[in-house]
């Protein structure tokens, strides 16, 4: 664990307001389990069930994928609720008691509305079973044809060239996988096959924008519904190339913010006024500019010296990978890596910091030329955090450059940093049983071992999961690495999905037989 605490948001002032106590990792007690024996005759006959009912598995993904589920936009929430319903139709008809339940309240367009309810399920009570908690997501990233996508995002879409990719928002982030959990229970529901754990889940609707309100109810809930668990399974990344499976035991934290740079109280004819005024646009590109290097080098003062060490066991770990720098070329579309040494690309992506620039809200973008000064702009940008910088001491180092290179441009407008929201990195011991099952189960449903990987991406939920519950946690991803999540033309293989479904039931039957 390298960062203990995380920050709560403020949504009106540059600064963080308040910060979790210390907590230290809680061990669960060991329970005598049954010693539930592996059957290769049980999973053989899910896996024949699955495959005789692909159709049908692609048709709940579809169900899915069509509805909108966009997080943090207000046009969407009732698409996010329905997809909430969907989620508890689907679990009631395979025997889960699933209910929805509220998280509370955010601002969304300057109103206060509900944030999307968490789902929760669970199926089987045996004491004499291990209980397995399994985390996904089920709102997705905004996606518009006009984007570049080459079917409706909203439609799920099998690749008319016979490729087998399913295209969709939210196909492998993260409806596919959390899909095939259910696909694996009702394998096991059609089959008469007993389920070899306890199942409880969560599925969450605000993980793409920050998973507000979902630390509280961990926290309250931790010796009601999630009593008695004994590891959790979060599938919610993906392989790094497009044919290794891998098991995955860290991620990078993320803190995401905005610099508002507000000037005149109306957007502003450029002829009229262009020459007279301090231009907000003109403050915001600069500052903006002066936050990372065209090499990716992250200019703000202070932040290198705080990345931990690499250790020698941490390069051997990354030296092992299977990657080529063809993998990434093929997944991006385009040889702009910035360097073509392959660990130092893995490192790059999993092992270090970055800085990205992701718009500028309030910016004209239409196309044609408009010939506006805007009178107040956002530019929004995030870094990927790793061990040991956390929201906090980056936050503080951010706010402390961004306001003194702004005071150094000598503008009139108004300048303000604020973090949207942040979530602290993660990284876990793979030598735990249930990265065991996983491990066996990998070799079993795709007949080679997996690599052992960091995302890096972020699951802002994952420490707190760790935290809070005091259990192991195993990142078991089903998509591959050119899926494209939160891009354009999302997509997962069919086989990634028809595989992942028999993975998650082969994994919770070697699960139960592992010793704990
Ligand atoms: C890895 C996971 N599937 C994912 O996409 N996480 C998002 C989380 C996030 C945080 N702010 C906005 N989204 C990510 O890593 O970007
Ligand atoms: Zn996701
Ligand atoms: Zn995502």
């Amino acid at each position: 664990m390298f960062t203990l605490g995380r920050l709560i948001r403020s949504t009106s002032t540059s600064n963080i307001i308040a910060k979790r106590p210390l907590r230290l990792q809680r061990v669960s007690f060991v329970r005598p389990f049954t010693h539930i024996p592996y059957s290769s005759m049980a999973t053989s006959k899910i896996n024949k069930w699955v495959d005789e009912n692909q159709s049908h598995l692609i048709d709940r993904l579809a169900k899915a994928v069509g509805i909108p589920s966009v997080s943090g936009n207000i046009a969407y929430i009732k698409d996010v609720e329905r997809m909430a319903e969907f989620l508890i139709e689907q679990l009631t008809e395979l025997g889960v008691k699933a209910e929805t339940r509220p998280v509370g309240k955010h601002q969304l367009d300057g109103k206060e509305v509900d944030l999307p309810p968490v789902v929760i399920g669970h199926i089987g009570n045996d004491p004499n079973k291990k209980t397995l908690l399994i985390y996904g997501h089920y709102d997705v990233q905004p996606a518009l044809k006009e984007d570049g996508w080459k079917f409706d995002p909203f439609t799920l879409t099998v690749d008319p060239e016979g490729s087998g990719k399913l295209y969709g928002r939210g196909s492998t982030d993260d409806k596919g996988p959390v899909l095939g959990w259910l696909n694996a229970l009702e394998a096991h529901k059609e089959t008469g096959t007993e389920l070899p754990v306890n199942l409880k889940m969560i599925f969450e609707g605000m993980e793409e924008n920050g998973s507000d309100g979902l630390d509280k109810f961990i926290e309250s809930e931790k010796d009601k519904f999630f009593a008695g668990v004994d590891c959790m399974c979060i599938s919610d990344n993906y392989w790094l190339d497009t044919k290794t499976p891998c098991l995955t035991y860290g991620l990078r934290g993320i803190n995401y913010y905005e610099i508002r740079i507000s000037g005149p109280d109306r957007d502003l004819h450029s002829g009229a006024f262009g020459g007279a005024i301090h231009e907000p646009m003109t403050d915001l590109i600069s500052l903006m500019s002066k936050l990372v290097s065209p090499q990716g080098e992250i200019l703000i003062p202070g932040v290198k010296d705080l990345i931990a060490p690499v250790t020698k066991d941490e390069q051997e770990k990354f030296e092992a990978i299977h990657f080529e720098m063809k993998d990434i070329h093929d997944a991006i579309g385009g040889d702009v890596t910035l360097t073509n040494d392959t660990v130092k690309t893995l490192m790059g992506r999993m092992r270090n910091p970055s800085l990205s620039l992701h718009g500028i809200e309030g910016a004209f973008s239409a196309v044609g030329s408009k010939t506006v000064i805007p009178c107040s702009v956002k530019g929004k940008f995030s870094i990927r955090l790793v061990p040991n910088l956390g929201i906090k001491n980056t936050t503080d180092l951010v706010i402390k450059y961004v306001n003194d290179e702004f005071m150094k441009l000598g503008s009139k407008n108004k300048c303000q940093v604020v973090l949207t929201h942040g979530g602290e990195p993660w990284i876990t011991d793979p030598n735990h049983y249930s990265f065991r099952a996983a491990h066996k189960a990998t070799e079993t449903v795709w007949g080679q071992a997996p690599d052992y990987t960091r995302e890096g991406g972020s699951i802002p939920i994952t420490l707190e999961f760790a935290n809070i519950l005091g259990v192991n946690i195993c990142l078991l991803p089903v998509g591959r690495g050119d899926d494209g999540a939160h891009s354009t033309n999302e997509k997962l293989d069919t086989s990634n999905y028809i595989q992942g479904t028999k993975l998650f039931a082969e994994y919770m039957h070697n699960l139960a037989a592992e010793q704990a």
